[in-house]
């Protein structure tokens, strides 16, 4: 198998050619063998005739920071799917999903829990509180919220020591105030009717958004047996989607510091086009550029490459691209200014469904894939008037 990720795969770089064009002698024996131990078996070499040639694996045992890149419909919500499959399986990992669409419930076949997402909101820092409820921070109901919020956690935190908390337990589940408290911390407090009643109008619409609890439990606790979580965000709205995905980003990066998380966490973020815009993007940011020196990976799959920033392809080291045609797109994959993938990009990603120009900055060499099929069911099939003329009674 050729493992892509890892600096010393177990072949060359011209055996790697070789497989590339399906013509290695023993691609049967590889594409049927075992797979490595931490190794993501993700699909096979696929030849320009076609042909399938060896088994390509994704590096387990340390961590990464990757895209999945595709037009609608190519192939990226099931790549991510696969990579999910299989880290379910390695040992000394766990994934989490952020399933924006609700389209990775059939993880659950591979052990895995869908969840509704929950938030402590102490998980978001005070100074971002404002931009969350939609609020500006320098006017007088912005200022109150953040006020009002670092004065809770402050309170909190007192009250852990006060209560003989140790630093590690108050460290892995930091007390959190709730939203009724915020609320009334906000009535009460010394600032005009109109600024009180605005910032209390905001927090009862956060709170209604159902995703904040102090009492949730942290996202190293939900992950601690290693099995896939699949954060169940469809339909939740676009703010506390990012409060959520902020919470969990920033959440598994602490747990990995503060050594409170014993397995390398996974995040797998859908749709991640719709988390770099708002109050999520910090601590996407913080794992692409300093995830893995504590050993968090990130794999962020989108449609519109052009809505990430730069960073997204830069530090990734890992890139697995589907069909793209808009000319912005491509234009961000070239960002990976690697030599070896100089040339008519769009012209070497792949048509097909399912196939993908897979980019190994470790190893320098880009190569055509097909990816594997699902194990355990994709959800995400687009509605089609035929299937849906076929299903509906007439
Ligand atoms: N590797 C594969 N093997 C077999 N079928 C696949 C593969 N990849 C994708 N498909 C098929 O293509 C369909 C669309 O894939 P998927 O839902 O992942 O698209 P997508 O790129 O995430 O689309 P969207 O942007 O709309 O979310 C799947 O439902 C599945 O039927």
């Amino acid at each position: 198998m050729y493992v892509l990720g890892r600096d010393e795969t177990e072949f060359d770089r011209e055996d790697a050619t070789d497989r590339d064009a399906g013509t290695s002698s023993d691609d049967a024996t590889d594409r049927d063998g075992d797979c490595p131990p931490h190794t993501a078996r993700i699909g096979s070499f696929l030849a320009r005739d076609g042909s399938v040639g060896a088994a390509v694996g994704v590096d387990l045992d340390g961590p990464h920071a990757g895209v999945v890149f595709g037009k609608r419909g190519t192939g990226k919500s099931y790549t991510l799917g696969v990579l999910a499959e299989e880290l379910a399986e390695a040992d000394g990992v766990a994934p989490v999903v952020v399933d924006p669409m609700g389209v990775f419930g059939g993880l659950e076949a591979a052990g895995g829990r869908v969840v509704d997402p929950a938030v402590r909101p102490a998980s978001i820092p005070p100074s971002t509180w404002p931009d969350l409820l939609g609020l500006d921070s320098a006017s007088g109901p912005g200022s109150l919220v953040w006020r009002v919020v670092a004065d809770a956690v402050d309170d909190g935190d007192r009250e852990a020591v006060g209560a003989g908390d140790s630093a590690s337990t108050a460290a892995d589940e930091p007390s959190s105030p709730s939203l009724a408290t915020l609320r009334e911390a906000v009535a009460a407090a010394d600032a005009p009717a109109e600024t009180r009643r605005a910032a209390a109008n905001h927090l009862r619409l956060a709170a209604s958004w159902g995703v904040f609890d102090a009492d949730a439990p942290s996202v190293a606790s939900l992950i601690a047996d290693g099995d896939p979580v699949v954060l169940d965000l469809a339909g939740v709205p676009d703010a506390a989607a990012a409060a959520v995905v902020r919470a969990v980003a920033r959440g598994l990066y602490d747990a990995r510091i503060d050594g409170g998380l014993p397995r390398l966490p996974w995040l797998l973020v859908d749709e991640a086009h719709a988390f770099f815009d708002g109050v999520a993007e910090p601590a996407l940011r913080t794992l692409l550029t300093r995830g893995r020196a504590p050993g968090v990976s990130l794999v962020c799959a989108t449609q519109r490459p052009a809505a990430l920033p730069s960073v997204a392809v830069s530090q990734s080291d890992l890139l697995v691209s589907h069909r793209l045609t808009a000319a912005r797109d491509v234009d961000r994959l070239a960002e990976a200014e690697a030599t070896y993938l100089a040339g008519d990009l769009a012209a070497r990603l792949p048509e097909g469904v399912g196939e993908a120009l897979v980019v190994d900055d470790a190893t320098e060499t880009a190569h055509t894939v097909a990816i594997r099929e699902r194990r355990t069911p994709h959800e995400g099939e687009s509605p089609g008037a035929s299937r849906l003329s076929q299903s509906e009674p007439r």
